[in-house]
């Protein structure tokens, strides 16, 4: 252990909430931290900041004590402590918000949140406190969903919800407005604002400069799982913060010449009704993606998106075949298999189980979308298999050991590049994809952002589902916006303001239809 002094050139007086000096963890592959120092004042909101596999998250559990250090010491308000688990870190008035959910699916909201406190309060009580929590933060959550409804922002807002219940000290959030719309994300940075205002210090990570740069006060640089620089993010813009992380500024989007061909995806008054309780029933859905352009659904998460991709991607296949058509044949009863024969290539929201195989190696994980290294009688291809993973690991810049890594030893956002990279490369017809950068680093949502333009340059038909707007407005051609079931008519990226789009995700669109240019944020 060393006891070097805290880079962060604070001066004295009350002693740091956090200090960490000289932690060290070293996995088989890697070394994820390397002799990181980090100090964190009463009442700071501080960000780590560092390309996708910098060491960020793995820094974070070992704080949570969810990750067992090699090496170096923590102080908590100048007291040496060692976290040996999740339980010591609440009892020192740590809480963490996790970038991968850790709910429970069958249970409710209340009883998720419940389960994460100590039990002297009844359940009644934490619904109560949930819904205190909830309206004071202006975050919309209702206590008595079971998970299994809840969509990824929805599941997100549970977390901090459940964090803010046991009233911390230090609030680490890893990634927490990755699915939170603007006006969330606003709502949030009040919340965390309010708390550090109460003493409360904040560690925050997040790809997005411009978050960090409004909200954090200070901010560690991590790269290689090193520290590289201490900043005030206020004094900085995102071009140094993104030299200071990756050591260049992302590359700007290439403008491309829009060629317009065939429909590939025609949905046609795509009615269904929810399979549960809490899902959203679909009305009339009607939407069209041409060969060639990328066009987006934008909406707060819980609108809808999660049924219209199920129905689009043949998870559900109780649509009636003419309601949803690709490449002109009617699709709505053709399971997953049979409509990638189509040529339809899908990423969904979840990386980890619904996008991969946690246990199962890069390679293996292949086959959850592709044949082609199946060979005749079922025999695996296993070197057909490894090259094709390292072929993407390559294309994609993925950091992993190789392609025989299982998905779970992988940042989040180097398998977010890895499974997008592998729907990409497989030269889709239709690709539809939900979150495309959700979690990756500033260099890696402009590349991944410009394989998707590439592609559909090459006559693709994309379809993108994402909560953030910057993003949608960036790439796409044509928007639609969902909300409650339904979906707006397209609007053209020229005459798509921030504005209007937010007055049509409350459902508004008919009205600012009829009474162009009224539009006045109101979601
Ligand atoms: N359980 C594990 N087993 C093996 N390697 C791991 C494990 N957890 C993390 N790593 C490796 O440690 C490195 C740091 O990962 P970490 O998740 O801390 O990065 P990060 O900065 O949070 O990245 P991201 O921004 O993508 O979330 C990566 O190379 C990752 O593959």
């Amino acid at each position: 252990m060393t006891t070097s002094p805290s880079p962060a050139g604070t001066d004295a007086g009350a002693a740091p909430r956090l200090q960490l000096t000289g932690i060290t963890k070293a996995y088989p592959a890697v070394v994820a931290n390397s002799e990181v120092s980090l100090t964190v004042q009463p009442g700071e909101i501080h960000a780590v900041l560092g390309e996708n596999g910098a060491g960020k998250s793995t820094l974070m559990k070992i704080i949570y004590g969810a990750v067992k250090p090699d090496a170096g010491t923590v102080r908590m308000d100048g007291q040496s402590v060692v976290v040996r688990n999740p339980q010591e870190a609440r009892a020192l008035g740590i809480a963490m918000v996790f970038q991968h959910f850790s709910l429970f699916d069958t249970l409710t909201v209340a009883e998720n949140v419940w389960l994460g406190l100590d039990k002297s309060l009844s359940l009644a009580e934490v619904s109560r406190r949930i819904e205190t929590t909830t309206r004071e933060y202006g975050l919309q959550l209702d206590p008595m969903r079971p998970v299994h409804t809840l969509g990824v922002g929805e599941r997100q807002r549970v977390e901090i919800v459940r964090s803010l219940l046991t009233d911390p000290r230090l609030l680490i959030l890893d990634e927490p407005t990755s699915v939170l719309t603007p006006q969330a994300v606003e709502n949030l940075f009040v919340t965390l604002r309010r708390l550090a205002a109460r003493g409360c210090s904040i560690l925050y990570i997040s790809h997005k400069l411009h978050e960090i740069r409004e909200l954090c006060t200070a901010c560690t640089v991590l790269r290689g799982g090193k520290v590289t620089g201490v900043c005030d993010p206020r004094q900085e813009s995102n071009a140094s913060l993104s030299r200071l992380m990756i050591g260049a500024e992302p590359p700007a989007l290439a403008h491309r010449e829009v060629v317009l061909g065939a429909t590939v995806l025609d949905v046609r008054d795509l009615s269904l009704s929810r399979e549960d309780q809490f899902g959203v029933d679909l009305q009339q859905i009607a939407l069209q993606v041409r060969a060639g352009e990328v066009v987006g659904i934008a909406g707060v998460s819980g609108n809808g998106q999660k049924e219209l991709l199920y129905a689009l991607s043949g998870e559900d296949t109780r649509a009636p075949a003419a309601a949803i058509q690709v490449a002109g044949q009617g699709a709505g009863r053709l399971n997953t298999a049979q409509r990638r024969a189509l040529g339809l290539h899908f990423v969904p929201e979840e990386r980890l189980g619904r996008g991969a195989v946690p246990a199962l190696s890069l390679a293996h994980n292949l086959l959850l979308t592709r044949k082609n290294a199946v060979g005749r009688g079922g025999w695996l291809q296993l070197h057909t298999l490894r090259a094709q993973a390292a072929a993407i690991i390559e294309r994609f810049k993925v950091k992993a050991s190789g392609p025989g890594a299982a998905a779970q030893s992988l940042s989040g956002g180097n398998l977010q590049k890895f499974i997008v990279g592998r729907e990409v490369a497989a030269n889709p017809a239709l690709l539809i994809v939900s979150q495309p950068t959700w979690g990756v680093d500033v260099g890696a949502a402009a590349q991944i952002r410009g394989e998707i333009l590439k592609l559909a340059g090459n006559g693709c038909a994309v379809l993108v589902v994402s909560e953030e707007l910057e993003e949608l407005f960036d790439i796409c051609d044509r928007l639609y916006v969902m909300a409650k079931g339904q979906i707006s008519p397209p609007l053209p990226r020229a005459e798509a303001t921030v504005a209007l789009v937010g007055q049509w995700m409350s459902g508004l669109w008919s009205e600012s239809v009829r009474t162009e240019g009224s539009a006045h944020d109101q979601a």
